[in-house]
Formats: structure tokens, C-alpha cells, sequence
């Protein structure tokens, strides 16, 4: 099987080293394309692959991954159409990109697969939404969801839920990331040395993430067995509600999904 990548940014690269690491696919079996003479310099120096144009790329893979930004989605799309392998896997990763958007530039008997992954796949622990069309079979559908738990999690969702995907797992690292880095300033506010408050609060929030997937328990209850009756979590708790912290994610999350709605 070979596999192809058309733009090779942070998403192309972080489920490339996925998928090599896996050793689902070797070096050999892995082409990308790029714009800049320094992805090209990356793919071919720094990951070992080949580097194509993206007509070369298109028509030299059985799985597709189109990992350009939705903006050149169309040009890209237009130019690399009539190279596409006849039964290629086309998966995209563009929010607001529909199925019926893609059928209707690609043909509607293509077999294409639209996802919503997010950076933790650089780390192997992504977390990746998949949406088949029609003409994808099961063994092709489950082909792919093996390439994609090569850097995380993979699970197939119904394509009206995939905007709501994007607030919730593809977008939200950025959230957490803001978080962590406010929970640093806090405590460096209160004298710890930044490198370390940093490595605090991640780790806080990686501990508290497997919690929630690893105890199968609810978050609130979680939350509960923190907050010491009269004790100094209960304090910060009441902070976060009368700042509208819950109030605050729920909203950004809404913001996203119409965003991605409109694109
Ligand atoms: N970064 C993120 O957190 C996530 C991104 N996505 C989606 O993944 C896709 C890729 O995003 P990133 O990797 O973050 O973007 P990126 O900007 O890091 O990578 C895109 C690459 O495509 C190249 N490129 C642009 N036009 C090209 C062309 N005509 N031919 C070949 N290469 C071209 C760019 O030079 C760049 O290297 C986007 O559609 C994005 O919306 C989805 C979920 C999460
Ligand atoms: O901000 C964006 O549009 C992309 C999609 C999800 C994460 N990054």
C-alpha cells in the first residue's frame, strides 16, 4: 500500500511519524509533497520519504491524505482530480470541507474518507474523527482507521457531528494549552520558576485527562474527590464559576462550530 501526502505541515508530519513508527508502512511506501524548497528539504533529509509534486503524489498513492490548509483545498483538489488512482482512499483533514463539497469536485463515485485530527498525534495520542461517504467499503474504512490509531485514537463519527468534533477535539488543544499556560503565570505570580510551573500544570492536566478515560468516572465526581470540605480547591472552584470558566468553554466551543460551518 502506498501512501501519499499532498502539503507536508504539522498534521502531514506528526501522523507520518505515526505511521513509520507503526511500521504500517516503510519509508519506501510514503510520498509528500510541499511548496516551500524547506518542506522539501524536510521530507526528503529529515523523514526520508519522496518528495513529489502533488500530481506525482496523487497518482503514486492507494491512500491519500490532502494536508493543505481548506483555503487551497479547491486549487489543490482541481489540479491533482484526474491523477488520483481510480479506487485511491482520499482522506482529508479541512474542517467545513463536506463530503458532498468533495464528491462534487473529486466525482461522486470517489472513495473519500473526511477526518478531523488534532496536534496530540505528534505524540501519539491524537484523537481523530472519521466520516466515509458512500463508497467507501468496510475493509477500506477499517484500512484507514488502522493508519489513523497509528498516532492516536480513531473513531467514526456520523459527518453532521464532525463540526462539533473540531470544537471539542480537533481545536481544543489550543484551549488547553491556553490553560496551562495561565496555570503556569499563576504560580509563577506566586514565585515558582517558569520551567517548572509549566511541567506542574501539564502534568496536572495529563494526570487528570487519564482520570476521566482511565476510571471511567464522571468529571464532576472527579472533581469532587479534589475539593476538600473547607479545604483550598473548593476556593479556586468558586473562582473559576463566578469567572464563567464552564460558561467560557462552552461558548468558545459553539464559536468554533459555527466557524466551521461557515467554511
Ligand atoms: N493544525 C491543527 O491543529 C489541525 C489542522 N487540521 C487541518 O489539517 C490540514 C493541515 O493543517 P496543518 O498541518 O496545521 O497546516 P500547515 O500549514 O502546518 O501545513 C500545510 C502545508 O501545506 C503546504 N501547502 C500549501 N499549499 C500547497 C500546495 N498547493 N501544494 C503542496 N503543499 C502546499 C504548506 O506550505 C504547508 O507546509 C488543514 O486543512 C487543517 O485545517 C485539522 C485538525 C487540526
Ligand atoms: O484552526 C483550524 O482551523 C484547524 C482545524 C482544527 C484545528 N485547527
Amino acid at each position: 500500500m502506498k501512501i501519499g501526502f499532498i502539503g507536508c505541515g504539522n498534521m502531514a508530519t506528526a501522523m507520518i511519524h505515526g505511521i513509520l513508527k507503526s511500521g504500517l508502512a516503510s519509508e519506501g511506501d510514503l510520498m509528500a509533497s510541499a511548496k516551500t524548497e524547506k518542506t522539501k528539504k524536510k521530507i526528503t533529509d529529515e523523514l526520508h520519504l519522496a518528495c513529489g509534486t502533488n500530481e506525482e503524489t496523487a497518482s503514486f498513492s492507494d491512500v491519500l491524505f490532502l494536508a493543505v490548509k481548506p483555503q487551497f483545498y479547491e486549487d489543490v483538489i482541481l489540479s491533482i482530480r484526474d491523477h488520483v488512482k481510480k479506487d485511491a482512499l482520499i482522506v482529508t483533514l479541512a474542517p467545513g470541507k463536506t463530503l458532498e463539497w468533495l464528491g462534487s469536485l473529486f466525482g461522486e463515485d470517489r472513495k473519500i474518507i473526511r477526518t478531523m485530527p488534532n496536534t496530540p498525534a505528534m505524540v501519539g495520542e491524537g484523537m481523530t474523527a472519521v466520516c466515509p461517504n458512500h463508497s467507501v467499503t468496510d475493509e477500506e474504512l477499517d484500512t484507514v482507521l488502522t493508519l489513523l490509531s497509528s498516532f492516536g485514537q480513531a473513531e467514526v463519527i456520523p459527518e453532521n457531528l464532525i463540526d462539533v468534533a473540531t470544537a471539542v477535539s480537533g481545536s481544543s488543544p489550543a484551549y488547553i494549552f491556553l490553560a496551562i499556560e495561565a496555570m503556569a503565570d499563576g504560580a509563577v505570580a506566586d514565585g515558582m520558576p517558569r520551567n517548572k510551573a509549566y511541567r506542574f500544570a501539564a502534568q496536572a492536566v495529563l494526570g487528570s485527562a487519564k482520570m476521566v478515560l482511565e476510571t471511567g468516572k464522571h468529571p464532576g465526581e472527579l472533581k469532587d474527590m479534589v475539593c476538600s470540605p473547607g479545604g483550598t480547591t473548593m476556593e479556586a472552584v468558586r473562582v473559576l464559576e463566578e469567572k464563567g470558566l464552564r460558561s467560557a468553554l462552552i461558548e468558545a466551543e459553539k464559536a468554533c462550530v459555527r466557524k466551521a460551518r461557515a467554511m
